[in-house]
C-alpha cells in the first residue's frame, strides 16, 4: 500500500509541477491507519445508509471491496454514482490534504457506503498521510507563483487537532479555507 500511494502521490504531484521526490518520500514515511468495515446484509437497505456522506481527512485513501459486492458512492455533479468493484482492483481516492496541498486542483469527493439487501459486504480502507514533519498547506510552488493561497497551513498536529475536535455540523474543510 505504501509503495502504490507513493507513486500515486508522486504521480498527482509532477502532473501540477510540485517537487513530486519532496511528496512522495513525505508519504514513505507517514502514518498509514487501516480500517476494517463490515456491512451486515440489510432487509431494508433503502433506510440504511452504511456510512454517511463524507470526504477523507487522509492525503489519498487506498480502498479494497472484498468480493465484488458494489456500495461504495461518489457524488459528481449532484449525483451519487455507484463505483463498480473490479476483481482486484484498488480504488484510489484523493483525501482533504491532497486537496490542500494542490491548493484546490485535486478536489477530495464526497462520498458513502450503502448496504446490501442480500450479501454481506466487506472492505479496507487504508488512509495514507504524509509524515508528521511536514506542514499541512499550499505547495510552496503557488505560493512562489504569487497564486493566493486557499487554505490555512497548519502542522499535521494542528491539523487532527482539528479534526478529531469539529464540530460535526461544519464542513471540516471549509474551516480550512481562507
Ligand atoms: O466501505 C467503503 O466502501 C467506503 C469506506 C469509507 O469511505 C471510509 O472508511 O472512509
Ligand atoms: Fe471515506
Amino acid at each position: 500500500m505504501r509503495k502504490v500511494a507513493t507513486s500515486l502521490v508522486r504521480s498527482m504531484a509532477m502532473a501540477l509541477e510540485l517537487e513530486a521526490q519532496e511528496i512522495s518520500d513525505a508519504y514513505q514515511e507517514g502514518l498509514y491507519e487501516v480500517r476494517t468495515t463490515l456491512y451486515p446484509p440489510c432487509p431494508e437497505p433503502e433506510r440504511v445508509i452504511g456510512i454517511t456522506q463524507h470526504a477523507d481527512y487522509s492525503g489519498i485513501t487506498l480502498l479494497l471491496e472484498c468480493g465484488n459486492i458494489p456500495g461504495l458512492q461518489v457524488l459528481k455533479d449532484g449525483q451519487w454514482v455507484t463505483v463498480i468493484p473490479v476483481d482486484g482492483a484498488i480504488v484510489a481516492n484523493i483525501g482533504h490534504i491532497m486537496e490542500i496541498m494542490s491548493n484546490g486542483i485535486y478536489k477530495a469527493p464526497d462520498h458513502r457506503a450503502m448496504v446490501n439487501r442480500f450479501k454481506e459486504r466487506r472492505s479496507i480502507t487504508t488512509f495514507c498521510f504524509p509524515s508528521s514533519s511536514v506542514k499541512i498547506g499550499p505547495a510552496k510552488e503557488f505560493t512562489k507563483s504569487g497564486t493566493p493561497p486557499l487554505y490555512r497551513t497548519l502542522t499535521y498536529a494542528e491539523y487532527r487537532h482539528i479534526f478529531y475536535n469539529r464540530r460535526l455540523d461544519v464542513s471540516f474543510i471549509d474551516m480550512l479555507k481562507l
